[in-house]
C-alpha cells in the first residue's frame, strides 16, 4: 500500500508518521528535506493514495501547476476558505478530482501530539462510503477515526474554528478571564454552526469532533498558531509582525477575509469574524471585545 504526504511542514510530517505505523509512506514538499522517504512530486503522483497538505490561500496555484489526476485516492488534510474567491476546499479540488476520489479530514488534532503518538481522533469525511472507511482504516492505532459524509459541515468548522481561535487568543491577551472566554467560544461555536446549516451542513457535526471538538482544542491552547495569532493582536502587533514570529501557517487569516466577503456579499451575520477582520484590519481589540462582550 503506497501513500504519498504533500507538504512536509508540521501537519504533513505528523502525518507520514503515523501513516507510517501500518503503510509505506512517501512524502514531498515544495522546499526539499533530507529524509529517507523524501521523493519527487513525480513519484508521489504514482502512489494509491495522497495525503495533501498544502495551505487554503495556496492549494488553487498549487493543483493548477503541479497536479495530475491519475486516478489517486486523496485524503485533504488542509483547513480553510480561499480569502480571494470565498471557495470552499471541496470547491477548488472539484476541477481537478472527481468526487468519489476524494475526503476530507477533520477534528481535534495537534501535529506535535500526533508526532509523540498520543491518542488523538479524527473524521475521514467523503461523499463516496467505501473510500472514507477504506481511508480511515490507513492510520494507527493511537489514532481512533470515525466516518461521514458531511464534507461541507466538515470543511466550515475546520475553517471557522480558526477564526474564533483568533477571538480567544484575543480574549487570553486582554487576560478578560475564564467566562469571557468560555462565552466567546460557546457563541463561536454557534456562530459557526449558524454559518454551515446556510451552506447545507449536518447539525451533528458541529456538536462531534469535527466542531466543537476541533474549536474547543485550538480556542484554549497556546499551542493553536491560530489561538497565538490572537495573542499577537492582543499585544498591539501588526499581522505582519505576527506572522514573521509565527513562522507557520494561520489558516485563520485568510479564512476571516473570507468569511467577511461572504457574510457581506449574502448579507449574513457574523458578529465574531466581523470583529475578528476588523482587528485585522487595525480596530483596537479592547474595543473589539467590548463589543462582543458587553450589551
Ligand atoms: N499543524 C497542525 O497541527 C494541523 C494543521 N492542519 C492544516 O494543515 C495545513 C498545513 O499546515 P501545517 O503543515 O501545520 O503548516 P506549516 O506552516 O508547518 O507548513 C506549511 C506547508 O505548506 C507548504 N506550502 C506553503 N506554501 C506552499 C505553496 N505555495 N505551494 C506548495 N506548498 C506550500 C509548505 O511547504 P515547504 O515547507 O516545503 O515550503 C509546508 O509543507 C493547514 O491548512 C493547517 O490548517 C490541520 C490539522 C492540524
Ligand atoms: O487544526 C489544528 C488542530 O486541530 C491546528 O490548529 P492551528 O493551525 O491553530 O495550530
Amino acid at each position: 500500500m503506497s501513500i504519498g504526504v504533500i507538504g512536509a511542514g508540521k501537519w504533513g510530517s505528523a502525518l507520514a508518521f503515523a501513516l507510517s505505523e501500518k503503510n509505506n509512506v512517501l512524502i514531498t514538499s515544495r522546499t526539499p528535506r533530507d529524509l529517507d522517504n523524501f521523493v519527487t512530486l513525480n513519484e508521489i503522483l504514482e502512489c494509491e493514495y495522497l495525503i495533501i497538505t498544502v495551505p487554503a490561500q495556496q492549494v488553487a496555484a498549487w493543483l493548477e501547476e503541479n497536479f495530475v489526476f491519475k486516478n489517486q485516492k486523496i485524503l485533504v488534510a488542509s483547513k480553510g476558505i480561499e480569502a480571494k474567491t470565498g471557495r470552499f476546499l471541496n470547491e477548488i479540488y472539484e476541477k481537478y478530482v472527481p468526487n468519489e476520489n476524494i475526503a476530507f479530514l477533520s477534528g481535534p488534532s495537534f501535529a506535535s501530539e500526533v508526532m509523540q503518538s498520543l491518542p488523538t481522533a479524527l473524521v475521514v469525511n467523503s461523499h463516496n462510503k467505501g473510500l472514507a472507511e477504506e481511508l480511515s482504516a490507513l492510520f494507527p492505532s493511537f489514532i481512533k477515526t470515525y466516518t461521514s459524509d458531511d464534507v461541507i459541515g466538515a470543511e466550515v468548522s475546520g475553517a471557522y474554528k480558526n477564526v474564533i481561535a483568533i477571538a480567544a487568543g484575543i480574549c487570553n491577551g486582554l487576560k478578560l478571564g475564564n467566562n469571557a472566554a468560555a462565552a466567546l467560544i460557546s457563541r463561536g461555536l454557534v456562530e459557526m454552526q449558524r454559518f454551515g446549516l446556510s451552506y447545507g451542513a449536518k447539525e451533528e457535526s458541529f456538536i462531534g469532533l469535527s466542531g466543537a471538538g476541533d474549536l474547543f482544542l485550538t480556542a484554549s491552547s497556546r499551542m493553536s498558531r491560530n489561538f497565538r495569532v490572537g495573542l499577537g493582536l492582543a499585544k498591539g502587533q501588526t499581522q505582519e509582525e505576527i506572522l514573521v514570529a509565527l513562522g507557520e501557517v494561520a489558516e485563520g487569516i485568510g479564512t476571516t477575509y473570507a468569511l467577511h466577503d461572504i457574510s457581506v456579499k449574502h448579507d449574513l451575520y457574523l458578529p465574531i469574524a466581523r470583529e475578528v477582520y476588523l482587528m485585522l484590519e487595525g480596530k483596537n481589540p479592547n474595543e473589539s471585545l467590548k463589543d462582543l462582550l458587553t450589551n
